[in-house]
């Protein structure tokens, strides 16, 4: 399927830290989810693609385009939202919503009013009284009143109450019904990715260490708990990361069912993302690793 979005080596070097060669695609009518700890580089991934901060090296093209070759038009069609307020904070949603016109060929007030409504949001109040979850919500309404085909989340779901958060995320499986449309959405909440998500990458470190899709995750993934005899037998060659933990060791394999058939008297979870992310993060990765770095 042709990607909406190509992110190829993109690498960005701070002083104390390396984006380094960051890779992933997203097909049309799909949603990404990018994950990883804090600090692992999901807002500077962000940050790159949209130009918002130089990279060194790579590319980055939307609809096969690079967005120098042609930003006017390629921000018609990509909404952002980011994790604080995008809006200086003396406006009301009003005039947000006017300045949005002159910004965007294709704004719709009618639409814009009907998410205002429907967040229950005032439109003649300053954005300085606004709370977290307020602001998030017309950073949301302004996203999409837009008619973007391509949505960029930082956190944006990050404010919200899980009532509100649960329609937020029906809007975004909405929004991909066309399959024109797609979503990039990097999240601490893995909740709403294993909700919503097609695809997940996992940013560690400033590198990539894999862009899968989420199904394979999350059904084809595992969570070995056991002993240290039952360690000690495991064929290392099949385990992605492990880690002791109080009483056991936590073993995350590829193949749950392969290694059901194989140590049968053991028992088999299937793997959350938080407990891929963990034992990533937090346990040591076999070195077969890199053989297990799928791409989109
Ligand atoms: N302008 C900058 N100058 C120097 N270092 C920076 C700059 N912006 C970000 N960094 C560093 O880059 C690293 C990655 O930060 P980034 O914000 O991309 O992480 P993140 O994955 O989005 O984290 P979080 O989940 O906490 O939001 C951090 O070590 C951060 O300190």
């Amino acid at each position: 399927m042709e990607p909406i979005l190509q992110v190829e080596n993109l690498t960005k070097q701070y002083t104390d830290f390396k984006l380094d060669h960051v890779s992933f695609n997203i097909p049309k009518g799909t949603i990404m989810g990018l994950i990883g700890e804090n600090g692992a580089g999901k807002s500077t991934t962000i940050n790159a693609i949209l130009d918002l901060i130089q990279k060194d090296d790579g590319t980055v093209t939307f609809w096969g385009q690079e967005l120098s070759s042609n930003p006017r038009q390629l921000k018609e069609n990509i909404g952002v939202v980011f994790d604080g307020i995008n809006f200086h904070e003396t406006l009301t949603p009003a005039k947000v919503g006017k300045i949005s016109a002159a910004a965007y060929k294709q704004w719709d007030f009618d639409t814009f009013n009907n998410f205002m409504r429907k967040f229950q949001l005032p439109m003649n109040k300053e954005i300085k009284t606004f709370s977290k979850g307020m602001k998030m919500k017309l950073s949301i309404a302004v996203a999409l009143s837009h008619y973007p085909k391509l949505l960029i989340l930082d956190e944006a779901t990050s404010g919200l109450d899980p009532i509100m958060r649960d329609d937020i995320l029906d809007i975004f499986l909405e929004f991909v019904q066309d399959e024109n449309h797609s979503i990039l959405m990097s999240s601490h909440i893995t909740t709403d990715l294993e909700k919503i998500a097609d695809y997940i990458t996992f940013i560690h470190q400033g590198e990539v260490l894999f862009s899968k899709p989420k199904d394979e995750l999350i059904y084809h993934y595992g969570i070995i708990r056991c002993g240290t005899s039952v360690f000690d037998s495991i064929d290392k060659s099949e385990v992605l990361a492990y880690r002791k933990c109080d009483y056991q060791w936590e073993v995350l394999v590829a193949e749950k069912d392969t290694a059901q058939r194989k140590y049968k008297n053991t028992v088999i979870d299937n793997a959350t993302i938080d407990d891929i992310l963990l034992l990533y993060v937090k346990g040591e990765q076999s070195d077969e690793k890199f053989d297990f770095k799928g791409s989109v």
